[in-house]
């Protein structure tokens, strides 16, 4: 099990940009769970969407996998056959730990974690991609790029799950609903100090997008299906159909 994330609740002289080391790895389970309002519905929908969507003869990917938690629950929940899943992440200490999670728990797809940027990776055959909350890691010029990429690499029917951390066009209600969000990781224990030390360290690392400019990509890169179907606060999650 994880160990408590305490990472940001002493004064630190300077606040570095977050990487998801191998400290940040040991703490992450608590960390997101504490951090992220949604999460469980989110993971348990996306095994839901991949039990139900899940093609024959098809590729699923789970990109920034971190310790393989959509992964698995998707391999708990997929009922076709022939289906081969590729789980990535580019943190090597996620990547470990990710490994020795998914071995704990027996499957009939076969699973292969890859250490690598998501940018480098070939889609092909998918029936279900799944970024869950990985896009607004990535540089906002190669954003579309893998939109694209992914859209090309889908079957029909294919679907894209995509949860992200939102902002909104309306300064006072960005503000209210930021503050809602505070309120919950001072629910989850988090003190002052871990809040504004770890939004200091995710402030240059993570670039979030208004809900119009997800919708945008999704258009560009040929996608005529697409919908919002979750959001807690400023955490939603949406899915493109192919
Ligand atoms: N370019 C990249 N290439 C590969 N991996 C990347 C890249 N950029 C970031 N990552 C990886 O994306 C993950 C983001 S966490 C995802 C949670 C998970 N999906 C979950 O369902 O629990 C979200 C969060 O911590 O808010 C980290 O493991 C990074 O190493
Ligand atoms: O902690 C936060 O404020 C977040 O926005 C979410 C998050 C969760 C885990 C790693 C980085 C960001």
């Amino acid at each position: 099990m994880s160990q408590p994330d305490n990472i940001y609740s002493q004064p630190l002289e300077q606040v570095r940009d977050f990487v998801f080391d191998k400290a940040v790895v040991d703490v992450f389970s608590d960390m997101i769970l504490r951090s992220v309002p949604g999460y469980q519905t989110i993971i348990s929908t996306i095994g839901h969407l991949a039990q139900v969507h899940c093609q024959d003869n098809s590729n699923v990917y789970d990109l920034g996998c971190s310790l393989g938690t959509a992964t698995l629950a998707m391999r708990r929940t997929i009922k076709a056959n022939n289906v081969e899943i590729i789980a990535v992440d580019k943190s090597a200490d996620m990547v470990e730990k990710c490994r020795l999670h998914l071995q704990g728990y027996k499957s009939p797809f076969p699973t292969q974690v890859l250490c690598d940027d998501i940018l480098n990776i070939d889609i092909n055959n998918a029936s279900i991609v799944i970024l869950n909350f990985t896009l607004q890691f990535l540089q906002p010029a190669d954003r579309q790029q893998l939109i694209n990429r992914i859209y090309q690499g889908l079957k029909p029917g294919g679907l894209l799950v995509l949860s992200e951390k939102l902002k909104f066009v309306d300064q006072p209600c960005h503000d209210l609903i930021d503050e809602l969000h505070l309120d919950f990781k001072r629910a989850h224990g988090y003190s002052e100090l871990e809040i504004s030390q770890k939004r200091a360290a995710i402030e240059n690392v993570m670039r979030i997008d208004d809900l119009s400019a997800h919708y945008q990509r999704f258009k560009n890169a040929g996608f005529n299906h697409y919908q919002q179907w979750y959001q807690c606060f400023n955490f939603a999650s949406m899915v493109a159909i192919k």
